[in-house]
């Protein structure tokens, strides 16, 4: 497990990490989500020891790491931007953290085989990096990380630099290795839909705080507060009840509690279609419903529906912090 205990960091007047405490559990594939500049990179760096922080600990498996050189914490990392050794192979890259170390030759040829089989590259051992593409040298960065048998993987937007194609096939390429390798990893990204897909756990951070912890679907079902509901996914007005655009009911009669609204816009998107309203506030909702459920209300510009939220998530919009969760209760994992 790395947990990590009130870690604050400044740099000059700027506050990156503000009184910051997680617990990652073993063996996970953990993401730390949040816009840019929430701080995000900071205290995986902080994990890594590649910065020290102003107060606080990091604990690596029950032992304090804090002030532990990063060539001895066991620490794999990949970043955006991989700087491999244009001058050696694939194989020599991958097996550079076992050269150093100094291991028999015939075991680190058969781990880097290993390796080289687990992130697909078998057949591109004898060749540079830049005859690689910007996905297989990503991958070829993982098993390199991963050569040293570490006992933490921390991923700094390994993908970032990469198209939306290519990034969604190494997201679910990760997954799987992360089942084969089980390795605690920690994975930075901007992306929620990166997080949704392959976290078990994700950390939501914003304004160098981290605003709610828990499993994609708790984030998703219950977010704590209306920034990490806007971050996870799109959020509509209702009154002044926050929902998802899928929990809003649209119906032909008016009843106790909806509210009434005129159809703005109609989308098909497929199976599900995408209603633009307007209250008679002047607010304008969105709501998400089905395409059977459009075809019964036979929907058009100008109908008069009736709104209600239907759905269990839903945040009152002037309120920023939901009440069950109070500010100092301990951010940590649901037990795996
Ligand atoms: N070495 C540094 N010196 C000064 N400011 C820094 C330094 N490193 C980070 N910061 C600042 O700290 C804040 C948090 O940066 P950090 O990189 O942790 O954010 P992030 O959430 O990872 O964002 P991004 O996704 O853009 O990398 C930013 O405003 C950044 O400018």
């Amino acid at each position: 497990m790395i947990a990590v205990e009130g870690i604050s960091k400044r740099f000059g007047d700027y506050t990156a990490l503000d009184d910051v405490s997680i617990e990652v559990p073993d063996g996970s594939l953990t993401a730390l989500l949040g816009p840019s500049g929430s701080g995000k990179s900071t205290l995986l760096r902080i994990i890594g020891g590649l910065e020290s922080p102003d107060s606080g600990r990091v604990l690596i498996h029950g032992e304090d790491a804090t002030s532990v050189p990063p060539q001895r914490r066991e620490i794999g990392f990949v970043f955006q931007h991989y700087a491999a050794f244009k001058h050696m192979t694939v194989r020599d890259n991958v097996a550079f953290g076992l050269t150093i170390r100094k291991q028999p030759k015939v075991q680190i040829a058969e781990r880097v085989d290993e390796l080289l089989r687990i992130v697909g590259l078998a057949g591109y051992a004898k060749r540079y990096p830049n005859q690689l593409s910007g996905g297989q040298r990503q991958r070829m960065a993982l098993a390199r990380a991963l050569a040293v048998e570490p006992r933490v993987l921390l991923l700094d937007e390994p993908f970032g630099a990469l198209d939306a194609k290519v990034r969604a096939e190494l997201r679910e390429w990760l997954r799987r290795l992360h089942d084969e390798v089980h390795v605690t990893t920690l994975l930075v990204t901007h992306d929620q839909e990166e997080a949704m897909s392959i976290a078990d756990h994700i950390a939501v951070m914003d304004n160098a705080r981290i605003e709610q912890f828990g499993s994609p679907r708790e984030l998703y079902d219950e977010p704590s507060n209306p920034f990490v509901m806007g971050f996870l996914g799109p959020v509509s007005q209702l009154g002044d009840r926050l929902v998802r655009p899928h929990d809003i009911a649209l119906g032909a009669q008016s009843e106790d509690g909806a509210l009434e609204a005129m159809v703005s816009r109609v989308i098909h998107l497929g199976f599900e279609v995408r209603v633009e309203l307007m209250l008679t506030t002047g607010e304008a909702v969105t709501a998400q419903i089905t395409r059977t459920e459009a075809d019964e209300l036979e929907l058009g510009v100008g109908d008069i529906v009736w709104l209600r939220s239907a759905g269990s998530t839903a945040l009152r919009a002037e309120r920023a912090v939901a009440p069950e969760r109070a500010n100092d209760e301990p951010l940590r994992a649901a037990e795996a």
